[in-house]
């Protein structure tokens, strides 16, 4: 996948702030998110990941600093602007977050609720979307049928359904085997080398960011502390960039 540097960033966080009372998680942070690009966002329990994108996806106000998706800024824009653009960014929520007495299909077609120019289509866009990991034949299962690696292609069927252009994925792999965890790994660059999408992956797991990362970004005190590719950083010698690789 080519990825420019020379085009406009498909996500853009400036100077991001955020503070509960006297706890500053987010002190300035900053990140630019190019097509077809992977980009891994490490940071120890409790540094801000999931503030950051709770912020980046509208879910919660952060204090300062500007967030700009395909070049619209969240901030400028209307409830239905914002929901419209949310088309664009697909989401595999930590842990899967399959609703449990919905069938395959009806999570899957969750998503196209708010898009009724979208239902029509609805059988093809849940075939097409299993299709892709793997799972057609799921299509009327219970989510407790399935095993932990099976929900998780689900949740990132759903999360495709729409094609977006970006996927935020939340610790993909968390919570699974290191078969299935590569599989993902596996499927989810798949998925990017078939859309095109960009990605931008939360993830504690050290194998997932060695094998999808075009670059990582470590979230340290707040602040992008450094970013570079794997093997930059791994060989760095600070400690706190250190502590991550070992
Ligand atoms: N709604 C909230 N109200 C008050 N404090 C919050 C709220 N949400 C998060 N925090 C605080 O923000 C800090 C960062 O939390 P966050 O959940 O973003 O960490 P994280 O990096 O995602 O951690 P983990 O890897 O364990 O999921 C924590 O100190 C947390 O207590």
């Amino acid at each position: 996948m080519d990825i420019s540097k020379n085009t406009l960033p498909v996500l853009k966080i400036e100077n991001l702030k955020k503070s509960f009372g006297d706890n500053h998680v987010l002190n300035g942070f900053s990140l630019e998110l190019y097509k077809g690009e992977n980009l891994v966002i490490m940071g120890k329990s409790g540094s801000g990941k999931s503030v950051m994108v709770k912020c980046l996806m509208g879910l919660m106000q952060h204090d300062s600093g500007t967030i700009e998706i395909m070049g619209n800024k969240i901030s400028q824009l209307s409830q239905n602007e914002l929901n419209s653009l949310r088309t664009q960014v697909g989401f595999l929520f930590q842990g899967s977050a399959l609703y449990d007495s919905m069938t395959v299909r009806e999570n899957l077609e969750f998503p196209l609720r708010t898009h009724p120019e979208r239902l029509q289509q609805k059988e093809v866009l849940v075939e097409e979307a299993l299709e892709n990991v793997g799972l057609k034949h799921t299509v009327d299962l219970m989510p407790d049928e399935l095993s932990g690696g099976m929900k998780r292609r689900v949740a990132l069927a759903r999360a495709i359904i729409l094609k977006p252009k970006i996927i935020i994925y939340d610790e993909p792999t968390t919570g699974l085997d290191p078969i299935t965890s590569k599989e993902i790994i596996q499927l989810m660059s798949d998925i990017q080398q078939k859309y095109g999408t960009s990605s931008l992956i939360i993830t504690h797991d050290i194998d997932c960011a060695r094998v999808i990362a075009n670059r990582i970004i470590l979230l340290i005190d707040g602040i992008n502390y450094v970013e570079g590719d794997f093997v930059q950083l791994s060989k760095s010698i600070d400690k706190k960039i250190q502590a991550f690789f070992k």
